[in-house]
């Protein structure tokens, strides 16, 4: 079996060769692009949730954001800062659990679901610096409690309250993006379903003695719809590509980091970007995200929404039903899924 990451980076003065990049990798650690290089906050726009209702210039600036950079972050969302606390304290308590008490949710070699380091389908994949704990969260009933930590003892209380509320903010999302387009409201949710699917991934990256010969996360689009990203609190690593530059994404206290998925980016005929993004870790900290993915029901075929086809808009892509076993092994071989949809 094999080691978590973290197990590894207790003891180590230099990450396995099975971490460590190749230089002919195109979007690897020693490839950083023009210069990686942290951007000002007002790179990434801060939507004010209070105003979307209210405000046309604050959806104008939504639409913006999703049309360019794919990425936004989200204040006065309605989440309470002191139940986000919670959300993290439950992540950072069940990581620094023995690595004994840990296993007792670890996953099975080839799924997805549970505790554990990425799957390996080849022998020279590069390894991702980090260890996940990935749960179905909704819809209920496609649980797999078998997984979900019952230490700390409030855990499972704490992921369920955060799923309903996550579910929530995704349909003020999807309305307001519809809006934004000038498409009738419910235009996205109608591709759902009676309920959105939502996974979810803590994702732990410990600090790794020679970062820069590693990656948190290979450069991906998420294969969800939307993302909605709850960044550490004090330590950054996630950069998105912008113009082929790699551009810092801050941490703003109280946000949410919202990301256009590829599921989007195909509803949308192409007009909202998923963006290419990755993780890059550092020496001295370790750093702790939550990731929930919200996406239709994996069962049901998606596509472009009739109102954006146009004669001077033809579709770009295809009908398709975008699982997730899709969307993992194009990112084992380093591919995007969602070239594969394109027509
Ligand atoms: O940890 C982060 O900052 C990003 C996580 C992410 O991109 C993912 O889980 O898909
Ligand atoms: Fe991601």
């Amino acid at each position: 079996m094999m080691k978590q990451t973290q197990d590894i980076a207790e003891n180590c003065d230099q990450p396995p060769e099975r971490y460590i990049h190749k230089q002919d990798e195109e979007y690897g650690a020693n490839n950083v692009g023009n210069a990686a290089h942290v951007i000002t906050a007002a790179a990434i726009p801060v939507i004010d949730f209070s105003l979307l209702n209210s405000s046309p210039s604050e959806l104008v600036k939504l639409k913006s954001a999703a049309t360019t950079l794919g990425c936004f972050q989200a204040i006065n969302h309605g989440i309470e800062s002191s139940f986000l606390e919670e959300v993290r304290e439950i992540s950072k308590l069940f990581f620094k659990l023995p690595a004994d008490e840990k296993k007792k949710c670890l996953k099975e070699e080839n799924d997805v679901q549970g505790y554990g380091n990425e799957t390996v389908f080849s022998d020279n994949q590069t390894l991702d610096w980090t260890d996940r704990l990935y749960l179905t969260v909704l819809p209920q009933h496609q649980r797999r409690l078998q997984f979900w930590p019952q230490n700390p003892t409030h855990f499972r209380k704490v992921l369920n309250e955060y799923s309903f509320k996550i579910e929530s903010l995704n349909v003020v999302v999807l309305k307001a993006l519809a809006r934004s387009l000038n498409l009738e409201e419910d235009c996205f949710m109608n591709q759902y379903g009676k309920t959105s699917k939502i996974n979810a991934r803590f994702n732990y990256y410990p600090p790794c003695p020679l970062p820069e010969k590693v990656l948190g996360l290979k450069p991906h689009g998420d294969g969800s719809a939307i993302t909605f990203l709850l960044q550490d609190k004090e330590v950054e690593g996630l950069q998105l590509l912008k113009d082929d530059e790699w551009v810092g994404v801050p941490v703003v206290s109280n946000a949410l980091t919202i990301n256009i998925g590829d599921q989007m980016e195909i509803m949308s005929n192409g007009i909202f970007k998923s963006p290419l993004h990755r993780v890059f870790v550092n020496s001295k900290n370790e750093r702790m995200t939550l990731a929930m993915f919200c996406m239709p029901q994996t069962e049901k075929n998606i596509g472009p929404v009739d109102g954006l086809i146009t004669d001077e808009t033809p579709r770009l892509y295809k009908d398709i039903t975008f699982t997730l076993d899709f969307m993992h092994k194009n990112y084992q071989q380093g591919r995007r899924a969602i070239n594969a949809c394109k027509i």
